[in-house]
Order: structure tokens, then C-alpha cells, then sequence
């Protein structure tokens, strides 16, 4: 069975309780944090930055996920850095540089990954597989919680599992958008190891018994 790894997204935690949050969730099973950066510019809508990356730091000790809905990217990644970011990713349509990007996240001491929208073609993955730690496949349109999962990005999974198998590289492929205990098998089938899951997770009451329904969905693929 492959690693799979639960990543809840904290843009559907309550800000207002951060820290709490985030340990609850981790002490539920997490084995990732992930952090949405929105710009209100390359998605319409307005998050948070590396001042709350780096307060939420001390309340867990698992790698905090950062993926940037920024543009341009490149000034924001030392900050994320710096801020105690483990792995960062962005848009290829975000960046004027996609190489130079990837190597300043790697320059900065972290992961490296691209994120491709339903829309954005693979094509961008052709000449850096050897700079990329992680591949997140958006199944909705980012800049929100809460939306359906769109099923066309099953064959984009698979299809970068093919690649990543091609390549030997220990690349973690990550899924994000309207992952719930219903459809994660699915996700993982296709060939996702990652998986981001926001209002499924910070929606209940009971983050643990989602998490625990979610390894059972796994556990069966
Ligand atoms: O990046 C995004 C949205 O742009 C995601 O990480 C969402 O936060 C996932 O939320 P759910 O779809 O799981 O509620």
C-alpha cells in the first residue's frame, strides 16, 4: 500500500482558534497542514500570509503545506521560508519563471511543488520533473472552500501518476477540492497520496472520526 497522507486545509478551521485548531486536527491524525494563500488577485478571494504560517509553527510539529494563489510568486517564498513552511507549491500560470521559482523554494530549504487548476494543461510539467518534490491536482477552481469535486480530474491524477512513475522521482502527488469519505478512494485509486480536505474535516464536530473514515476508505484501495 502506498504512504497516504490526510492534509486538512485550515481555510475551513475557525481563524478566530488557530492554534487550537491545528493541534486538535493533528492530534486527530493529521499527518500535513494545509496552508491557502490567496491574494484576492490570482483568486478572488483573501487569505492569510507567513505571520500566521509562522504562529502556527509551535503548535505542531508535522510539515505545514503553503500553496501560494499568488501572483507573482517568487517575493513571497523567502517570507514562507523563513515563516517555517515545509513544502511549497504554486501555479505555473502564476510565475513568469517556473524553473527559477522552483529553485528558489528549494534554495529557501523547502519542497517544491506546481499546482495545476482543472483547466491548466500538464504540458508545464515537461522540462522540471527534477525539481519537483510534490504534483497538486485541483479538483475545483481555487480561491474557496466548500465546492464540489469536479470528476475530469481523476484522469489528470492518472495521468500524472504515470509520469511520476516514469520519472523514478519520490514525487508526492497531492489532491485538493471537495475530498470527502465518499470519494478519497476514488482519488487515491486514480493515484493520489495526498489528499487536502477542508470543510469535510473542519465541518464536523468530530475531526478524528473523518480522519479514521477516511485511512478506512484508504486502506481499502
Ligand atoms: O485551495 C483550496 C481552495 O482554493 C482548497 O484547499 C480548499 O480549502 C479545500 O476545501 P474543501 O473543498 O475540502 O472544502
Amino acid at each position: 500500500m502506498p504512504t497516504y497522507r490526510i492534509a486538512p486545509s485550515i481555510l475551513s478551521a475557525d481563524f478566530a482558534r488557530l492554534g487550537e485548531e491545528v493541534r486538535n486536527v493533528v492530534a486527530a491524525g493529521a499527518d500535513i497542514i494545509h496552508f491557502d494563500v490567496m491574494d484576492n488577485h490570482y483568486v478572488p478571494n483573501l487569505t492569510i500570509g507567513p505571520l500566521v504560517c509562522e504562529a502556527i509553527r509551535p503548535h505542531v510539529q508535522v510539515p505545514i503545506d503553503v500553496h501560494l494563489m499568488v501572483k507573482p510568486v517568487d517575493r513571497i517564498i523567502p517570507d514562507f521560508a523563513k515563516a517555517s513552511a515545509n513544502i511549497i507549491t504554486f501555479h505555473p500560470e502564476a510565475s513568469e519563471h517556473i524553473d527559477r521559482s522552483l529553485q528558489l523554494i528549494r534554495d529557501n530549504g523547502c519542497r517544491a511543488g506546481l499546482v495545476f487548476n482543472p483547466a491548466t494543461p500538464l504540458h508545464y510539467l515537461d522540462h522540471v520533473m527534477d525539481k519537483l518534490d510534490m504534483i497538486l491536482i485541483m479538483s475545483v477552481n481555487p480561491g474557496f472552500g466548500g465546492q464540489s469535486f469536479i470528476p475530469e480530474a481523476l484522469k489528470k491524477i492518472e495521468a500524472v501518476r504515470k509520469r511520476i512513475d516514469e520519472s523514478g522521482r519520490d514525487i508526492m502527488l497531492e489532491v485538493d477540492g471537495g475530498i470527502k469519505i465518499e470519494n478519497i478512494a476514488a482519488a487515491a485509486r486514480a493515484g493520489a497520496d495526498t489528499f487536502v480536505a477542508g470543510s469535510a474535516i473542519f465541518g464536523k464536530p468530530d475531526y478524528k472520526a473523518v480522519i479514521d473514515a477516511m485511512r478506512a476508505q484508504l486502506a481499502q484501495v
